[in-house]
């Protein structure tokens, strides 16, 4: 738990791009390194068409040497040795072209299937955590890791491994092909090389700086505009958009200031290191020429020397532009093998117990206690049992742990001590594959996905036929609304429902159960968005689902459950009354005070 609370603030942090404790650039190669592996033959094709493409590359002032020292300044009229040279010069472009397109292909080919598996692997390890770990982490978080986290990862492959490979290798085939020119000329040209570094260090800090500045503010920006966007109806309804606007004027400003100054760094180390480039080629002009002129040295071989030099610059400028893509990389890949590091709270026992084909659905909740926060009990001590195929009602007050009964049925949260048992198996020896297929659950706030109706009531599954939605959908009464839609069971959905109001949204959560068919029912105050028409198809609906299946109905109106088997009431954690609608009644307690509110013969009652 400490871990993951560590890591949750650790992501807090990240989510802003703050400067991040120095992080180990060896154990995130290391986790890379292995996915690399899996591509081995892919990144080895990619080396030898990288090394192929600068050949042809770096070859071309070498064969102009060769043409104006060996042919043009000895007055030869071999034009067939002209002839060749201009063909193999063409050749080597064109080997060049084709080769950086081959290497290119290969990089992006491995790169992108490795991300492609990495955000395969965090939305299933996504998928598994368990609820305690969503009430922690806020969704914007996770949202990031699967999204901007992956793609600092494909930077790092089609930006940071490719400069290395090809701007190294060029750097090492220029090296050699000065040396291998002029020796004496090499060794002056080197003087240059602690005046690269020594710019290129001072200028790292600060580009980082000013790159990590840019990226902290636009996340502010973007976390303004997206908390904006959700409490839209809120600022309009008080009517605070001045303020908005004027809080996004400063974040927009203070962002533009910061990519201002980005651009303005970058522009000036590039310029820095053009002016060097520049000097370089005057003192090699200068210094080369006079040993042309002393006939020291060949035309050509200077010709060469000066283009080498020209090409010189180019590949150290972009490696050390590589430097905030790699810290961005290594952030990211931290953050997502933190987030691979977390452990589901509740998982599947090592030997798990099969319920029978013939689930009777009996439940009992036996000595359970459960807190979310260690120490603060929100069930206590609680025992409940549940006959196969009764329906149950669940009142009580606001916070009484209504929600987190069921939470535990549903194996959201583990209970601390005492069991909860199906059919008499305590529900952590089940697979929860298993124990979710038996246990539906119907929520206050319906949930829709995008995509069609069809898909919205069979949740994707595809073995789930269009004939049985279109059943469920009828007895439910949802037809005549989805009918209505121009698409009717085609028409798309989205998360807020797409025009559908609460009720007609319940409909359709309600015409998944149906499709689904769970042997345990349980309903959390799902019928406190209806009107009394919906109210009325609903519960006639339930009536006819709940008829041999057991039913657990949390509900503030008392209306739905007056029926039940039994009912439950429940204050801070505990069942304080017990018993059919009628002996409640009797009790003369909590219920009848509940009930006496409802039908507005009382004050509201404040359980102690
Ligand atoms: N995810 C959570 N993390 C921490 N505490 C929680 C969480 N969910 C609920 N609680 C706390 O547990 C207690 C019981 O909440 P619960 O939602 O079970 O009550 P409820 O009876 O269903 O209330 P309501 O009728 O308002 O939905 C409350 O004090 C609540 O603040």
């Amino acid at each position: 738990m400490a871990q993951a609370i560590h890591n949750w603030q650790a992501d807090q942090k990240a989510d802003l791009n703050e400067p991040q404790p120095k992080q180990k650039y060896s154990s995130s190669f290391r986790v890379l390194s292995g996915y690399m592996l899996e591509h081995k033959k892919t990144f080895a094709a990619f080396i030898i068409c990288t090394l192929i493409a600068i050949s042809g590359e770096l070859l071309q002032p070498y064969l102009l040497k060769l043409a104006i020292d060996d042919h043009l300044m000895v007055g030869k009229t071999d034009f067939r040795s002209l002839l060749l040279i201009g063909g193999l010069y063409l050749i080597l472009s064109v080997t060049s072209l084709l080769f950086t397109y081959f290497q290119n292909n290969l990089l992006q080919k491995a790169g992108q299937s490795i991300v492609a598996s990495i955000r395969k692997r965090l939305f299933d390890h996504i998928s598994k955590l368990s609820m305690s770990y969503f009430d922690r982490v806020p969704s914007g978080s996770l949202i990031t890791h699967v999204s901007s986290d992956t793609e600092a990862i494909n930077q790092f492959f089609h930006q940071v491994v490719l400069s290395i490979v090809r701007d190294g290798f060029t750097l090492i085939f220029i090296l050699v092909m000065m040396f291998q020119l002029d020796v004496t000329l090499t060794l002056y040209s080197l003087i240059l090389l602690p005046i690269i570094a020594v710019i290129a260090i001072a200028f790292r800090s600060y580009m980082r700086k000013t790159y990590q500045l840019a990226r902290t503010r636009l996340s502010r920006l973007v976390a303004f505009t997206a908390e904006n966007l959700a409490g839209m109806p809120l600022i309009q309804v008080f009517y605070q958009q001045k303020e908005q606007s004027r809080q996004f004027s400063e974040k927009n400003e203070s962002y533009f200031k910061a990519n201002l100054r980005e651009i303005r760094t970058n522009v000036l180390f590039n310029r820095t290191f053009e002016v060097l480039n520049n000097l370089a080629i005057a003192f090699i002009v200068w210094f080369g020429g006079r040993a042309v002129l002393d006939t020291d040295l060949a035309f050509g071989v200077l010709y060469a020397f000066i283009t080498y030099i020209r090409l010189f610059f180019q590949p150290i400028n972009t490696i050390t532009q590589q430097w905030n893509t790699l810290q961005s990389a290594n952030v990211a890949i931290q953050r997502i093998w933190n987030l691979l590091s977390i452990e589901p709270e509740v998982q599947d026992a090592p030997q798990t117990k099969k319920l029978p084909a013939q689930i009777r659905g009996e439940v009992e909740f036996r000595n359970v206690t459960f807190a979310y926060k260690e120490g603060e009990p929100v069930i206590k001590k609680l025992d409940l049992h549940i006959q196969a195929g009764q329906m149950i009602g669940v009142v009580g007050t606001t916070g009484a742990g209504k929600s987190s009964l069921i939470s535990l049925l549903c194996r959201f949260y583990d209970v601390q001590k005492g069991t909860v048992t199906i059919d008499g198996i305590s529900i952590k020896e089940l697979p929860q594959a298993q124990l979710h297929r038996v246990v539906g659950l119907v929520q206050q706030e319906p949930y829709l996905f995008t995509g069609s109706v069809l898909d919205n009531v069979r949740l994707f599954d595809q073995t789930i036929t269009r004939e049985q939605v279109i059943e469920a959908c009828r007895f439910i009464g949802a037809d005549l609304v989805i009918e209505r839609m121009p698409d009717g069971y085609d028409s798309r959905l989205s998360e807020k429902g797409s025009g559908l109001s609460a009720g007609e949204r319940q409909l359709i959560s309600f015409a998944r159960i149906l499709v689904f068919q769970p042997r345990i029912l349980i309903l959390d105050e799902a019928t406190a968005n209806l009107d009394s028409q919906t109210e009325q198809l609903i519960n006639r609906a339930l009536d006819y689902v709940s008829k041999g299946r057991t039913t657990i109905v949390i509900a503030h109106r008392l209306s739905t459950i007056i029926g039940a088997d039994q009912i439950i009431v429940m204050s801070k954690g505990e069942i304080v009354e017990q018993g059919t609608h009628e002996q409640l009644l009797k009790q003369n307690g909590y219920y009848k005070e509940m009930t006496d509110y409802s039908q507005g013969k009382a004050q509201p009652i404040a359980m102690s």
